[in-house]
């Protein structure tokens, strides 16, 4: 898929040294919410420059078939290459890196020096202590660079001390950094205990993983349906394994700080894992430790936790630092949800149908080629036990007509459909019930849990859709003929006409109609997809069905040709204050080629914010290859 470059960078090069007409920006996956003041964060690193600045990284640039440049990140060689060729741009580092060790990401380090200039400040010249500063070295040679800081740094590995000692002395900062072999079982006491001298904090970056199976991945919690890793790593085992975990690695931590107490003013350390955080905070109350704080690094695609300590009670330390949640990140891979077409505003499309599913307010805050912004808010739960909620209705419907079977015999039952079965009051819940379990029904095509959703053709909008009176949701998802209940619905749909707010899904379908009618290549190119012929559904991801969902929602939003909005689109922005149980901000995106859904909380209940994005993540799932 790649196509090398090295010889096409040169003759841009040629052309114009710095900024060549095919000039490509080239980005990392580094979200915003990265530390404020990481530098990476507003300006990501562009590869093309790195490549006309240093010739090994220019080696491993290779551009792609839409013409941007970047690297293989699951190869090693080019993973340290980028390290090197950003510590040295960025921060004039030189550094010598083994292939065999891990090769540390500049981005995700910056972070945690970040949040230790938050707690100690960086007024003052300090002194602090990395624990596994790795063949890298780091921590301390960026602490150092960037702050003056001192460091006494700890290493087990004879291969990590003599690349560390060698990146310490070709940056001149042998009078800085002292690195120290250690044992195994030495952490800070053994550390300290040939020495008197104070420090300002201490931090670490331990191995993750208790055992090798857990460091690949076989006994951890990654989904089968998560993506694989987009980096390679290379750590040798003695850098991701310890035995114990993090929690046994970090805990020792905390029962040495317990015997050093102030000798070291801020005790941190990162955490790798999530579940982690709780039992390190726990083992901490438990130790009567008074002042603890926590926070998250959003790095990219990689969530990692911070957690400090601290003896010294009469500082406000900790204090000043805002708990922001991160936002939660869903990659979104190729054929999630049966959407074929990888773009954002098929994938926009399909989410606006499950929010209004979920009778969720939303209002569009921005709608780009790469970026949707929707803000939500939901009410109540209307996400929560879909299946056993689904399970108890059938149950319940199965016993009524089995009762209610003789009295109903004969009687009329058009039309009852929406005010609910057994002439149950609907309440709106109810209305989502229906909806999700019809759309369930309908679009799931392989799994309870991984839905297809299909656009259909004119005549089967006709017979399968369905808008329910009480939400004016559409039941967007309905397979041709599928059961007399869409049939029914037509009558309903219409109401929904009749008020103008026909939807954008229906107006697809509508236009698709027209094709056929309209132009003979056009039909020709539809009918072969099967969008004329009524008997079979087609897949939203048609680029012809997209690409008319754009063109109308732009001339929506330019206003040349006033077509009626959806019940939702004609909502005006809710007020954000207003009270409710979840207020979130709902964010696709497409950067790297790559497809991501963010939700971040804004007001409400957290864990309703996790719910949904579960939700999501359930429709969108995609079945692990067999
Ligand atoms: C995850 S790596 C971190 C390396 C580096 N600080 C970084 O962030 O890239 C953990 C490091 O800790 C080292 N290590 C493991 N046990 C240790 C111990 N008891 N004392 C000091 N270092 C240790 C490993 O050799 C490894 O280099």
């Amino acid at each position: 898929m790649y196509a090398t470059i090295k010889k096409g960078l040169s003759k841009k090069c040629d052309k114009c040294p710095v900024v060549g007409k095919v000039r490509q920006m080239v980005t990392m996956s580094l979200n915003k919410y990265m530390h404020p003041r990481n530098k990476y964060k507003t300006k990501k690193p562009n590869f093309q420059d790195l490549a006309f600045k240093y010739d090994y990284f220019k080696e491993m640039v290779k551009e792609t078939d839409s013409g941007k440049v970047t690297i293989d990140f699951k190869d090693p060689a080019s993973s340290r290459a980028l390290t090197r060729a950003l510590l040295e741009n960025d921060f004039g580092l030189k550094i010598t890196l083994p292939l065999d060790r891990l090769i540390p990401a500049v981005p995700q380090r910056i972070n945690y020096i970040l949040w230790l200039e938050d707690i100690i400040g960086i007024e003052k010249a300090a002194r602090g202590i990395d624990i596994g500063t790795g063949s890298s070295c780091i921590y301390p040679l960026l602490g150092c660079r960037q702050n003056g800081w001192e460091f006494l740094a700890s290493e087990v590995d004879d291969q990590n001390v003599y690349f560390a000692n060698k990146n310490i002395q070709q940056n001149d900062m042998t009078d800085k950094i002292k690195v120290v072999k250690v044992e195994e079982d030495t952490l800070l006491m053994g550390l300290l205990e040939n020495n008197e001298d104070c420090y300002d904090f201490c931090m670490c970056n331990p191995p993750f993983f208790s055992d090798h199976l857990e460091a690949q991945g076989v006994t951890n919690t990654r989904s089968d349906n998560r993506s694989d890793a987009s980096s390679v790593s290379t750590a040798s085992e003695a850098e991701s394994v310890a035995w114990g975990g993090e929690v046994r690695f970090v805990s020792q931590m905390i029962e040495d700080s317990l015997k050093l107490k102030s000798r070291i003013r801020v005790y941190t350390s990162l955490i790798g894992k999530k579940t982690s955080l709780p039992l390190l905070k726990h083992f901490l109350h438990e130790r009567q430790v008074p002042k603890i704080s926590t926070t998250e690094f959003c790095q990219g695609r990689t969530m990692r936790w911070g957690i400090a300590w601290t003896f010294d009670e009469t500082k406000s330390l900790f204090k000043e630092q805002k708990n922001v949640k991160p936002p939660l990140v869903l990659e979104i891979p190729r054929g999630a949800g049966g959407v074929g077409d990888y773009t954002v505003q098929a994938f926009t499309w399909v989410i606006r149908k499950y929010i209004e599913v979920l009778q969720i307010n939303y209002y569009t805050k921005h709608c780009g080629k790469f970026y949707t912004c929707l803000i939500m808010q939901a009410k109540t739960n209307t996400w929560s036990n879909q299946r056993r909620k689904r399970r108890e209705r059938a149950r319940k419907q199965s016993v009524s007509e089995e009762g209610e079977g003789n009295r109903t015999a004969g009687i009329p039952v058009e039309g009852n459909s929406t005010s609910g079965e057994s002439g149950e009051v609907k309440t709106p819940a109810d209305s989502v019930e229906k909806n999700m379990e019809t759309d369930d029904k309908c679009t799931v095509t392989s799994t309870e849990t991984d839905a297809k959703i299909v656009a259909h053709s004119d005549n089967d909008t006709e017979k399968g859709s369905n808008v329910s009176k009480d939400s004016g949701i559409e039941e967007f998802a309905t397979e041709k003929g599928d059961n007399d209940e869409s049939k029914k619905s037509g009558q309903k749909r219409s109401n929904d006409e009749n008020n103008g707010t026909e939807p954008a899904q229906k107006r697809l379908k509508k236009d698709q109609g027209k094709d056929c009618e309209t132009s003979e290549q056009e039909k020709e190119a539809v009918t072969s997809d099967k969008s004329c012929n009524n008997s079979s559904a087609i897949t939203l991801s048609r680029k012809d069905v997209v690409e008319r969902f754009w063109k109308e929602h732009s001339e929506n939003q330019e206003g040349k040709k006033k077509k009626p909005l959806s019940f939702y689109e004609k909502l005006e922005p809710f007020s954000e204050s207003e009270e409710c149980l979840l207020l979130c901000k709902l964010v696709l995106k497409k950067e790297e080629g790559e497809m991501t859904l963010t939700l971040t909380h804004q007001a409400g209940n957290k864990e309703a914010l996790h719910q949904i994005m579960q939700f999501f993540k359930n429709k969108l799932a995609v079945k692990p290859k067999t």
